[in-house]
């Protein structure tokens, strides 16, 4: 999606204050600033009214932030006096365009929010009374143009980001579904050409037309009616596929059957044969383009650990904050790191550093339930997301898994045994939609447990308090 670059932007906010007196610039400033918190209650009382905006307000922690947040944007959003300022306002619109996506708030309560804030501000210029005519309309056009123009921003921002979010969450269904899509691949070619021995065969031994085997009840017919047209969704290769099969059972098929010299509507035996080896076809380069356009699925995993990568993170969090959200229950966040790893590599060499960490992957692994989601992020980082999960159960799983790294002698290559530690930090979710928050929560835990001395599970408690060390041991 094509979009206006930031001096363009930046140009055009200057225009709009150019437009009016420095003065009215300056009493359009002030006036914001003395109505911030005005504004934002008026703001959230007519947002929790709205049963479709609540659901997305309805945590403590967000309408404390978010009203804070709100007097500030309002604050700041008319008092640019140098470009960098606005510079700095466009940025500040991108970002909060793109947490809007990540958190899923649908654009028209956005739109909403902010007709709501523009008529309230517009509503509170009406009734002071030192105006004058003029300045009244220039405030008020003023006001509402640069609302606008941020609106335009943020709404830029958040389908770029939305777009982004959907192809993620498409790649990760289709990852879901095709778990290991090489092994697919190489099965499903196989069968269909189980199927095309199996007609021929069925056809030379005279079988009737109605018996024939048809490709939609083979193996590769079920395959790809069942789970094939859901990884492959919305592909016209797909959609192809479809109507070819359908074609072969519905048409071809039952032609056959006559003797070999007699035509049926015209068509000979060999016609038909021919026919149906072209659609045979015209199915396997359909089902080559299709595995080809998503090998890159593969990439959802880290080659080294078989753990996911991040590639898929965002979705899965997202999933799992929507889900805590809806059921009232909670998950946990660990983020684990491996502590002075980079002494084994400079000590053991880099093919060391490469079996502990698939020998940590593993015990990751063992440590964790089938419904969890563990993720190498890169380097010696990980990421486990324990589904289900109170903090009291969250800080015994990761002590456990302290423990286990702890005791555990590592294999290198020469065959010496080697010990190492991690450093965990534990976030549980609170309530907030963004799952950065979370992320920003279980990283800060982590850092603090490095600091205090590694080889420890640090838990981050609420949010904005200071993460509590857990000694080890
Ligand atoms: N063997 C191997 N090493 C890696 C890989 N990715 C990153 N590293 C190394 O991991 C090391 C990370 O070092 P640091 O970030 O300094 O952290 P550390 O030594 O673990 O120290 P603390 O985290 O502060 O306890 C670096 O030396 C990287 O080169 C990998 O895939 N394989």
């Amino acid at each position: 999606m094509p979009r206006f670059s930031s001096e363009h932007l930046c140009s055009e906010w200057l225009a709009i204050n150019a437009r009016f007196t420095a003065d009215a610039q300056r009493f359009v400033a002030d006036f914001a600033r003395q109505h911030a918190a005005s504004l934002s209650e008026h703001f959230y009382q007519e947002m929790l009214a709205d049963p479709g905006a609540s659901q997305f307000l309805s945590n403590d922690e967000v309408q404390n932030r978010l009203g804070q947040s709100m007097q500030r944007w309002v604050a700041g959003l008319f008092a640019p006096t140098t470009e960098e300022d606005v510079f700095r306002l466009i940025a500040e619109q991108r970002k909060i365009g793109e947490v809007h996506a990540r958190i899923g708030i649908p654009v028209h309560l956005v739109l909403r929010g902010a007709r709501c804030l523009k008529g309230r501000f517009v509503h509170l210029l009406h009734h002071t009374s030192e105006l004058d005519e003029n300045t009244h309309f220039a405030a008020t056009r003023l006001a509402s143009d640069t609302i606008d123009l941020a609106m335009e921003i943020m709404g830029h921002a958040y389908s770029v980001s939305h777009d982004r979010n959907s192809r993620a969450e498409e790649a990760y269904r289709l990852f879901a579904i095709t778990q290991n899509i090489a092994n697919e691949k190489d099965q499903q070619r196989a069968a269909l050409f189980d199927w095309e021995n199996q007609l021929m065969f069925s056809q030379a031994i005279g079988t009737l037309p109605g018996e024939l085997p048809r490709i939609q009840a083979s193996d590769f017919g079920l395959w790809f009616r069942h789970k094939g047209i859901h990884a492959f969704e919305g592909s016209d290769e797909a959609r192809a596929v479809m109507d070819t099969m359908e074609e072969i059972d519905n048409v071809l098929l039952p032609l056959f059957g006559a003797d070999e010299q007699s035509t049926v509507l015209g068509t000979t035996h060999v016609d038909l044969l021919k026919d149906l080896r072209d659609k045979v076809k015209s199915i396997r380069f359909h089902l080559g383009n299709l595995f080809e356009q998503n090998n890159e699925l593969e990439a959802g995993r880290d080659v080294l650990t078989r753990l996911l990568n991040r590639k898929f993170m965002p979705v899965v969090l997202g999933k799992q904050i929507s889900q805590a959200r809806a059921q009232k229950t909670s998950f946990a966040v660990l983020a684990i790191d491996i502590d002075y790893f980079k002494q084994v590599n400079d000590n053991h060499g880099h093919q060391a550093g490469d079996q502990v960490l698939q020998q940590l992957a593993l015990i990751l692994v063992n440590n964790s339930r089938s419904g969890d989601y563990l993720f190498r992020l890169g380097g010696e980082e990980f990421l486990l997301i324990a589904v289900d999960m109170d903090a009291t159960r969250a800080k015994a799983m990761a002590e456990k898994l302290r423990k286990s790294v702890e005791r555990e002698a590592f294999l290198l290559p020469d065959g010496k045994e080697l010990q190492t530690s991690i450093s965990v930090g534990v976030a549980c979710f609170e309530g907030h939609p963004d799952y950065q928050l979370l992320l920003r929560r279980a990283d800060d835990a982590l850092y603090s447990a490095k600091n205090r001395g590694r080889n420890r599970v640090v838990m981050a408690t609420a949010t904005d308090t200071a993460p509590q060390a857990n000694p080890p041991g």
